[in-house]
């Protein structure tokens, strides 16, 4: 459709480009005969001119030929005023109007013609600028004779050739068009477009552009100005010129133009509407060819999943005596999918249109022809399961049989397997009741409402409750009725949080009797839903008495613990509290602590169980250890006898865990530390005795020993104490000691030990002494100290004493020696005359003033 509007648009272009160019054409030559019109007449005018010339032999002038109503009137309007020029027979100018004129023009080429041919034509030259009024002009002019015939001079008339395009109105040129004349031989042109004027002298073009069907046609090749058009021209031979007129393309093809328009928007609006019809019936067709497809395939399927189905199928039509309306007799096989046909023995295809009579041989004595009858004839339809030989084996199948059209269809299953998947799960179901009856645990299923729907004979032995009596609500009643509502509540809240609960109730049977049981009931929970509820019931009367023997068995056990002044404690092999009596509580409690359940290290801190684990250790190896804890954690120090006794296993071997008994024995040590101390001290004098000395001195010099350091040992004796006592008394002999003591104590430094060895005997160790002169200084101080005499009581006593010292550093000796080695150097002190002392002279020799 639209090459075909295109090719009509195509040809009325053409039709419209013809037609513009024929109207222009027509104007052009109207236009060319309008100007060869005037030319002539102008020519005519200089004929008239000459023979009035010739007539008045050469006396007429320009003023009488131009006035008006004159010659040139009759020809030529006079109004135009066109210049017109009188030239002698020399070229000179005679006269001239309307116009300037060179004042010779013997020597122009038209002067020349004329003046040398004796013809009577006119000269008509091409437009050509006039050198006085360079305006456009066209020359005409004739040659005049005097009446001999010769040559008397020249008329000539001057036509400007705006005069032939600007009358164009006769023309009708419409709007915008172009009337134009062109020299052939100059292009000089001029020419109108409305009321402009212009003029040219390049005014160029070319061949019509379809010279066979449009010869009229003139193409500019330089255009007048922006407005298209379409040319024509008509050559004006005569004169060489050429009339052209241009008619705007746009008015020529207006017509064309809205017709084209016009095809357009018909040709669209059919597009359109043809498109529109041709969606519409392209998607009827997509529509079609879908449901044309979906149709084949859901026969497809059909047909496959027929053939693919379980099922056997058969259509069979009621085979009748004497033809319709008698009798059936039999039914006919119309259609069988594959199933059907392999359990009929024959191929599908050959099967179709035999009798099921033929096929069938338990048709009839199985009943299949009779309840497909009882279908046809009720229209009612029959499904059952059956037991059915098939090819010689028993198979159960289900059936369905319906009526259509004067026959009925069977579809049949074969559900041997199911079947005997249901005997195996009755099989199956009546093993697990067994299991459930001989379960030592009573079994109970209730529905979401909490009624029973199962118990099992468990259940009915420990309840005493026959299970008829059990279902729904009644189970209830086995329980005893003070702990019902502990049931029922724990019930509410299981069906609430869906967790399982366990509790301990009793149940009663109808003679009275009391069993304690274990009841632990779960939901059965489908998509976070209650569906139901299961329990078990479990006798725990004999458990709870040995329970509850255990209890007591505990109970007293604890009774007798918390009795008990000692702290005991068993502590398992992962060193936590399982067991501890009041004692221990008292004794932790102080500090907020709850000791069942924590470990040692949390209960005792790191500190002491630093001290602690090493004990922990053996004894959780299995060894029975006692020791003396010291714990200066409280107010005062106080001093713990410990006793771990390792807990083994039932196998003998393991330790499990190990029990703790602790004492607080601080005051036994205390009083132990006293007696110690008063057993080391001289009852007389306040000294340490000969005990503490060898106690002491075996303890100085570990120290020594172990520093390095030095010390010294003086051993003293009172020299002629005895004369004292006889003379005055053992009484004063006592103060004298007692005296002698609290003398030599303020001598030495107080970091010293004085001791009485007994009788007037005395020792001082002197520990970490830097060197031996401090020591001999110290034994001459003494021995000065001691030659003052002793007020006692009145009594003036006069003593003195001996000094044996010696040194310890570091050597293989034991005190008892030490001791021998001052003892032997006071002997010597003694022998040397008393008064003095002696010091061991492998360290120093030091003497005091009085010593020999
Ligand atoms: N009053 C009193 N006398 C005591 C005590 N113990 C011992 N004696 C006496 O002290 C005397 C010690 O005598 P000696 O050291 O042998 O005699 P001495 O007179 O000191 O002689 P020299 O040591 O050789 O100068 C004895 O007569 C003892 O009976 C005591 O506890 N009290």
């Amino acid at each position: 459709m639209w090459a075909d509007v295109f090719y009509q648009l195509k040809l009325d272009a053409e039709s419209a480009h013809y037609d513009a160019v024929q109207h222009s054409h027509s104007l052009a030559r109207t236009l060319a005969e309008s100007s060869s019109h005037v030319l002539r007449q102008a020519e005519h005018a200089t004929q008239l001119f000459k023979l009035k010339f010739e007539e008045t032999n050469g006396a007429v002038r320009l003023p009488e030929f131009s006035k008006r109503g004159g010659l040139l009137d009759s020809v030529m309007p006079a109004r135009l005023e066109l210049p017109i020029a009188l030239i002698d027979a020399n070229g000179k100018l005679v006269d001239s109007m309307h116009g300037t004129f060179p004042p010779n023009s013997a020597n122009q080429a038209f002067f020349k013609t004329l003046s040398t041919t004796g013809d009577d034509t006119t000269i008509v030259t091409n437009p050509m600028v006039e050198p006085i009024t360079k305006k456009w002009q066209i020359q005409i002019a004739r040659r005049l004779e005097d009446k001999a015939g010769k040559f008397a001079g020249a008329i000539v008339l001057m036509i400007d050739p705006a005069f032939f395009v600007e009358d164009y109105d006769r023309m009708h040129v419409d709007e915008g068009g172009l009337v134009m004349l062109i020299s052939r031989d100059t292009g000089l042109a001029i020419g109108r477009v409305d009321e402009k004027l212009f003029i040219s002298d390049t005014m160029d073009f070319v061949a019509p552009a379809d010279p066979v069907s449009r010869p009229e046609e003139l193409i500019l090749k330089t255009p007048v100005d922006q407005t298209q058009r379409i040319y024509a021209f008509r050559d004006m031979p005569r004169f060489a010129l050429t009339a052209v007129v241009g008619d705007t393309t746009e008015h020529a093809l207006a017509k064309y133009n809205s017709q084209r328009r016009l095809y357009f928007v018909v040709t669209v609006l059919v597009s359109i509407v043809v498109l529109v019809f041709s969606l519409l019936l392209t998607r009827q067709a997509r529509r079609l060819r879908e449901s044309m497809r979906e149709s084949t395939e859901a026969r497809e399927k059909l047909h496959a999943a027929v053939d693919a189905s379980l099922d056997t199928l058969f259509l069979m039509k009621a085979c009748r005596t004497g033809g319709s309306g008698g009798a059936i007799m039999d039914f006919t096989l119309v259609d069988v999918n594959e199933r059907g046909a392999s359990i009929l023995g024959y191929p599908a295809a050959e099967a179709l249109g035999k009798r099921m009579g033929d096929m069938l041989t338990h048709w009839r004595s199985e009943g299949f022809f009779d309840k497909c009858l009882a279908v046809l004839q009720t229209g009612e339809p029959l499904e059952e399961e059956i037991e059915s030989t098939v090819f010689g084996e028993r198979l159960w199948l289900r059936h369905q049989i319906v009526a259509i059209e004067d026959g009925v269809a069977i579809t049949a299953r074969n559900i041997t397997e199911r079947k005997r998947s249901e005997l195996a799960v009755r099989q199956n179901q009546a093993e697990l009741q067994a299991v459930n009856d001989a379960s030592p645990l009573g079994l109970v299923r209730a529905d979401q409402d909490g009624k029973c729907t199962y118990v099992n004979r468990t259940f009915e032995a420990i309840t005493g409750m026959p299970r008829e009596a059990a279902l729904g609500d009644g189970w209830f009643d086995a329980v005893h009725p003070n702990d019902r509502e502990m049931l029922r509540a724990s019930l509410r809240h299981l069906s609430q949080t869906q967790q399982a609960f366990q509790e301990t109730l009793r149940c009663v049977h109808p003679d009275g009797k009391i069993v304690w049981t274990s009841i632990k009931v779960a939901p059965i929970v489908i998509d976070k839903a209650i569906t139901g509820y299961v329990g078990t019931l479990d006798d725990i009367t004999l458990v709870r008495k040995s329970v509850m023997a255990l209890r007591e068995s505990e109970s007293r056990l604890r009774t007798i613990a918390d009795t008990l002044p000692a702290m005991v404690a068993y502590i398992d092999f992962e060193e936590i509290y399982r067991f501890h009596n009041l004692a221990y509580e008292r004794e932790f409690s102080k500090s907020g602590l709850h000791v069942t359940g924590r470990t040692i290290l949390e209960t005792v801190g790191e500190k002491r169980y630093g001290v602690l684990q090493p004990f922990i250790a053996r004894a959780l190896r299995g060894e029975t250890l006692t020791f003396e804890e010291e714990d200066d954690g409280g107010d005062y120090p106080r001093t713990y006898d410990v006793v771990y006794i390792p807990q083994l296993d039932e196998d003998g071997i393991t330790v499990v865990g190990f029990h703790v008994m602790r004492q607080d024995v601080t005051a036994q040590k205390r009083e132990k530390q006293q007696l110690l101390r008063l057993s080391q001290v001289d009852a007389l004098t306040g000294l340490t005795n000969r005990a503490g000395f060898l106690q002491k001195l075996s303890e100085t010099m570990a120290a020594c020993r172990e520093s390095g350091g030095l010390m010294a040992v003086m051993y003293l004796d009172i020299d002629r104490f005895k004369p004292v006592n006889d003379t005055y008394g053992h009484a004063v002999g006592d103060a004298l000691l007692k005296a002698f003591s609290a003398r030599l104590s303020n001598t030495v430094r107080a970091s010293d030990t004085v001791a009485r060895l007994g009788g007037d005997e005395f020792t001082i160790i002197m520990d970490r002494i830097s060197k031996p002169e401090d020591a001999t200084a110290t034994a001459a101080k003494i021995v000065h100290a001691m030659q003052q005499p002793f007020e006692l009581d009145g009594i003036l006593a006069h003593v003195s004493t001996s000094i044996g010292l010696t040194y310890y550093r570091n050597e293989d000796v034991n005190p008892a020696e030490l001791l021998k080695r001052a003892d032997s150097l006071l002997y010597e002190a003694k022998q040397a005359g008393r008064n003095t002392y002696r010091s061991s002279p492998a360290l120093a020799e030091v003497r005091s003033p009085n010593a020999a």
